[in-house]
């Protein structure tokens, strides 16, 4: 069977035109990051991507929406910041910032109480660094004092982590509620749940899913912290397909533990029929030159060989300077290890 190709909506590749070249390089469907837009929102680039692809093909297109689900991400900025290594900043409870105060981040509020002294946070899946120094009464929440380990530039609803920290919160917010009651109008073909920690968070979705009478949409469960690779087992019978999703579980472990967490995913995988898909970086520097490293296409062949049934682009698509070039990277690249190892076999 052929892995299916995705890439990721956002500002560089929404208009219509462009979708259309991308489906003709060979992209098979497209995900909608709900964490950055809702799919009210998004209503235009989903009439595009319908019509994009009518040009084309028959049918409808494969669209995936990525839930915001138990994922925690920092919340609007005034505009974007520079971080610089041994600044000091404030996390401060979403909604209780100062939209222009650049010393201070919005953050969940669950996320504030659970820090201690010493504990790292990872930023944009990791590339930037701070250390909490220490808690502090903040109007009537708490907030955290950190320096910056790592710098540079953040921008508002990038990711963070806090490795080592759980936090309860429910497997659906109010806004994913509101996103899948739009899912059958939107002919939405598959839901995303970041952060699956155990089978009632699949179990949750399913449900929520049949209430809207969109039982049939494909569930794609996203590993993405230790929990949900130790839990893997249970998680394999209520998904239709397994995502490893490097950004975030690249915060969870040293990063060179990390293709040997991907090898163990596909290999269980592999072993139980689950079909499963490999993401984010995989043509990471092509966001901004028009060839990729040797490196990246390699890593490419090796998701093919590993038996993923997808791969997809994130930001080099969403938000970078060279989208077709990176799908037409990622098309060749699929496609032509899956002739070498047909050959091969
Ligand atoms: N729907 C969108 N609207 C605006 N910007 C988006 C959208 N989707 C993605 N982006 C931008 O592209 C970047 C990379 O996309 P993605 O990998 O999906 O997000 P993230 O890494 O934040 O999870 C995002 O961080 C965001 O800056
Ligand atoms: C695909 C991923 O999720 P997101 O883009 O939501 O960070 C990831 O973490 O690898």
């Amino acid at each position: 069977m052929k892995t299916k190709i995705y890439g990721t909506i956002g500002p560089a590749c929404c208009d219509t035109e462009m979708l259309v070249h991308l489906f003709e390089k060979g992209m098979t469907g497209i995900r909608i990051n709900l964490s950055h837009a809702d799919l009210e929102e998004a209503d235009a680039w989903i009439s595009g991507i319908h019509s994009a692809w009518s040009r084309l093909h028959d049918g409808t297109p494969e669209i995936l929406i990525d839930l915001r689900g138990p994922e925690l991400r920092i919340g609007t900025l005034g505009a974007e910041r520079l971080l610089k290594e041994g600044d000091g900043l404030s996390l401060v409870a979403d909604g209780q910032n100062n939209l222009f105060d650049p010393t201070e981040i919005p953050v969940p509020g669950t996320l504030l109480v659970a820090l201690a002294p010493g504990q790292e946070i990872l930023l944009d899946d990791g590339r930037i660094a701070l250390k909490v120094e220490e808690q502090f009464r903040c109007g009537s929440s708490v907030a955290v004092e950190c320096t910056v380990v790592r710098g540079g530039v953040l921008k508002s609803g990038k990711s963070i982590a806090a490795p080592g920290v759980e936090i309860q919160t429910p497997t659906l917010t109010e806004r994913d509620y509101r996103n899948l009651a739009r899912v059958k109008q939107c002919r939405i073909t598959g839901v995303m749940l970041p952060f699956v920690r155990n089978q009632e968070d699949l179990k949750n979705l399913k449900e929520a899913l049949i209430n809207e009478d969109a039982g049939d949409i494909r569930i794609f469960a996203k590993i993405e912290n230790l929990q949900g690779m130790e839990h893997l087992g249970e998680l394999l019978p209520h998904c239709d397909e397994i995502v490893i999703a490097r950004g975030d579980l690249g915060n969870a472990m040293p990063l060179a533990k990390l293709p040997c967490a991907q090898e163990e995913i596909a290999a269980q995988c592999r072993k139980h029929g689950r079909a499963f898909m490999v993401v984010t970086q995989m043509l990471a520097s092509m966001e901004h030159r028009a060839v990729p490293t040797r490196a990246e296409v390699s890593d490419i062949f090796r998701a093919v060989q590993q038996g993923a049934a997808s791969v997809m682009l994130t930001g080099e698509t969403a938000v970078g300077e060279y989208p077709l070039e990176a799908m037409e990277v990622l098309v060749d690249t699929v496609r032509e290890a899956e002739w070498y190892l047909e050959e091969r076999r």
